[in-house]
Parts: C-alpha cells; structure tokens; sequence
C-alpha cells in the first residue's frame, strides 16, 4: 500500500483516484475547488457501483470501502507525506508549472512526480523541479479505470529507477505500459490529436456530418469510437489546449486549432463532460445531434 497525491480531480484526477483507490492504496486528492472535489466523490461512487456492468469479469467492489481510502483537499500542504504523486491539472503550461515549484518543496524529496499530460514535454516539466530525475511522463487513457495501457515517458533526467519505480505501481493496478522517450504529444497525442483535429475540419468544411466521419472510422477500420466521440470523450477545451502546446512546441502550423473546436469551447460545449460537444449526451448516450453552434 503506498500513499498516492493526485493532483486535480477533473475528468482525469476522478477516474486515476478511484483506480488507486480502488486497488487498496491511500489517496489523497487534491483540487482548488471543493465542488468540483464533491463531484469526483459522488461520480467514483457512481462508477464503482455500476463496476460489475461496466467491468464484467472483475470483481464487484464496496463503494464506501473505496471512498474511505481517499482524503479530499485544496490544500497542498496534505500531500507532505506522500510516496507518489500523479498530476492531472488543466493542460495550462503556467498553472503546471506554479503547481510543481509549490509541491517540489512540500512532497517528500524521495517522492516521484508522474505527470500526466496530454502533450507538454516531461524535461520542461522536471525544470520546475528541484528533482529532475523523479519527475516522469504517466501518460493514462481515460477513463483510466478501464484503459489497459499507460504511456511512460522517460525525461532528459529521469532515472532508471523512477522508470522502474513507475513500471511496478502500474503493474499493481494492472496496468501494461510502454515506455517512450520525451516529445511534445509523445507518441500518442502527436498522432491523434493531428488525426481528430483533421476529422473537425472534415465537419468545418461540410464534407460530412460528426456522426457520419465517426460512423465512417467504426465501421471501415474498426475503431470503438470514432475521433470526434474520442474527442468530446477527452474534453475539447483539453483537446484545444493540447494542439495549442503541440503548434508552440514544434512551431509547425499543422497543429493549428480547427475553427469549429474553438468555437465550441468558447460555447462551453466541451464535451462529454458539459452533456455537449460534436455530439449530444443529455440523455447520457451519443445521440450524434449537430451542435447549434456549428450551423
Ligand atoms: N481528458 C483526457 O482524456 C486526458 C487523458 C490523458 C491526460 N490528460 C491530461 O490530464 C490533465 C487533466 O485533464 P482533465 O481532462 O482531467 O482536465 P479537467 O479540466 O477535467 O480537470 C482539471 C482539474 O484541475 C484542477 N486544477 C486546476 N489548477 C489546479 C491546481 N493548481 N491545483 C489543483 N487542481 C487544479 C481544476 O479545478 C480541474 O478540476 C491535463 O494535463 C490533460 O492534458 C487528459
């Protein structure tokens, strides 16, 4: 059992809380806002609850059991005792940044850093830190709960130890993981986000309706979702920020932002998570409505 720090809890700190949780480790959860803290206790107890339908095959788990082994907060300061943390603020260079400068001197010096972003270089990263060689990229799928593999990104400093010291937490809460070296989207993210903001421009430029480009990937190359579900699934205003980071680091103009994707996050429609984005989820499925803001 080790304590783990698991900074934010949007859609990706909720879902990485409740898998460490879930597998007997302490957790103590960490965001700024208390409401938002609220929600990702009642939606891993929703998920829990629901586990044997969503999970079959796994064992059916106690609700309270898994709550009790997670300490919510907004004060660092909590996680002065932890053995690992894994961050999961918003994808914002800035606000990461004051985050691992503020924990760097709380956390405990032997404690390692997973960072889990969707496209920003894990060395930019560990220069916020005065622990360059504990600081690694744990890049998880969401829901993390459910996706089998993790990207680990080793840094310019990262040790071979922090690499084995990462492989071993997430084999315990069975995960399989790759390790790569450091890029701006790593391998995954520099592919799909250049592959899902291409799919918007289909839909910007009328070629074909979101339900029909994600029709098109199920159906012809057998994917489970198709880009703009994957997306509205990730949260667009992440999807935006990471194509933003992806244009600025590579200084590469393919990375730049579809039209529509920003007009969607200015629209609050971001997603699975606002009940609407490429798709509509107000009745709690895809119903692969067009967005008023796209006409
Ligand atoms: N959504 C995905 O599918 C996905 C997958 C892998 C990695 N990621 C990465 O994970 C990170 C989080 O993404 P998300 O989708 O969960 O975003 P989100 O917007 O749902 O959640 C971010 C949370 O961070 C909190 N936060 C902001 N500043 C904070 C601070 N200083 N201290 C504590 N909490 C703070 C916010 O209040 C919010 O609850 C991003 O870096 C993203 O790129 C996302």
């Amino acid at each position: 059992m080790r304590r783990i720090g698991v900074a934010g809890a949007g859609t990706m700190g909720t879902g990485v809380a409740q898998l460490f949780a879930e597998h007997g480790h302490q957790v103590v959860l960490l965001d700024i806002d208390p409401g938002i803290l609220d929600r990702a206790l009642r939606e891993i107890a929703r998920t829990v609850r629901l586990g044997p339908l969503i999970r079959p095959g796994l064992p059916g788990r106690d609700p309270q059991e898994v709550l009790d082994r997670i300490t919510c907060t907004t004060e660092p300061g909590a996680l002065a005792e932890i053995d690992y943390l894994i961050e999961n603020v918003t994808e914002d260079w800035p606000t990461k940044c004051r985050l691992y400068r503020r924990l760097d001197g709380i956390c405990p010096p032997s404690a390692v850093f997973g960072v889990n972003t969707s496209a920003i270089p894990i060395t930019k990263v560990a220069g916020c830190t005065g622990r360059p060689d504990r600081v690694v990229g744990t890049h998880i799928m969401n829901p993390a709960p459910l996706k089998p593999m993790v990207e680990v990104i080793r840094g310019t400093h990262t040790s071979a130890e922090t690499i084995e010291h990462t492989l071993g937490l997430f084999r315990g809460v069975g995960k399989d993981c790759v390790v790569v070296g450091d890029s701006p989207g790593f391998v995954t993210n520099r592919v799909a986000m250049l592959t899902v903001n291409e799919a918007m421009f289909l839909v910007w430029e009328q070629v074909a309706s979101a339900a029909e480009v994600d029709r098109l990937f199920q159906q012809c190359f057998g994917h489970a979702m198709g880009p703009l579900a994957t997306a509205d699934l990730i949260g667009l205003d992440t999807v935006l920020r990471s194509l933003e980071v992806l244009c600025e680091e590579f200084q590469d103009p393919k990375y730049r932002p579809c039209p529509l994707l920003r007009r969607l996050v200015y629209a609050g429609h971001t997603g699975r998570k606002a009940g609407q984005g490429f798709h509509s989820y107000e009745t709690g499925e895809p119903v692969g409505q067009k967005a008023s803001v796209m006409s």
